[in-house]
């Protein structure tokens, strides 16, 4: 596949439909090396990921029950959570630890830095043949969940679902916004505040 259908033809799937085999060791490694490839000023490296497969799936179903249990669901609704957990064959944790004193590259820098690792991470699991989701959920706030995945000061970003897709990603509609997404920039009239 070229590089430009390859773009145009990722979509998300979701956990539902993650199904047996997961990426293994070298294909998420390579999922790395395509994030590090992201533009990331300073080199800065904002973000890592955090890979639970295997048995660690359990401890980590766990911890969702938890989160849910103080999110005040019922036993239903934790149990739901738990078994969302354990869905997909991998679970990479993207976790963002911006350097909020750097001299020269601000904080929202480093933010675009981090989605764009993100992006690249997804656009790699797509052209190794791999289905992946990014979720979040107010459960990333969760005390429990930030101190299983994140050194004091880092912010957990959420879940990057991952495994064999067991249906196609649904095709995208046109997004309302994109009409305005691309323009010519016009210069300012010259007595516009912006030209003076
Ligand atoms: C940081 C981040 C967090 C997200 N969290 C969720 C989420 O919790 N639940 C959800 O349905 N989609 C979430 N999304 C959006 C999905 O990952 C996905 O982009 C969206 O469903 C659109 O699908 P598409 O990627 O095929 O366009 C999140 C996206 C990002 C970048």
């Amino acid at each position: 596949m070229d590089a430009m259908t390859l773009l145009l033809s990722r979509a998300s799937v979701g956990p539902k439909h993650l199904v047996e085999p997961g990426p293994d060791e070298s294909q998420l490694r390579q999922m790395l090396e395509a994030a590090l490839h992201a533009p990331d000023h300073g080199e800065l490296v904002p973000y890592r990921f955090k890979v639970v497969s295997g048995e660690s799936r359990r401890a980590m179903s766990r911890l969702f029950g938890e989160a849910a249990r103080r999110a005040g669901k019922d036993a239903a609704g934790v149990a739901l959570d738990e078994e969302r957990a354990l869905l997909p064959p991998v679970t990479v944790a993207v976790v963002a630890r911006l350097d909020l004193g750097h001299p020269q590259v601000p904080a929202h820098e480093q933010w675009v830095a981090v989605g764009g690792a993100l992006t690249n991470f997804l656009n790699a699991a797509h052209a190794l043949g791999f289905g992946g989701k990014m979720l979040s959920g107010a459960k990333v706030r969760d005390p429990g969940l930030v101190a299983a995945f994140c050194e004091p000061g880092e912010t957990l970003v959420g879940w990057i679902a991952l495994g064999t897709p067991a249906r196609a990603g649904k095709p995208r509609p046109a997004r309302s916004g994109a009409a305005l997404a691309l323009t010519a920039w016009q210069p300012p009239e010259a007595d516009s505040p912006a030209a003076r």
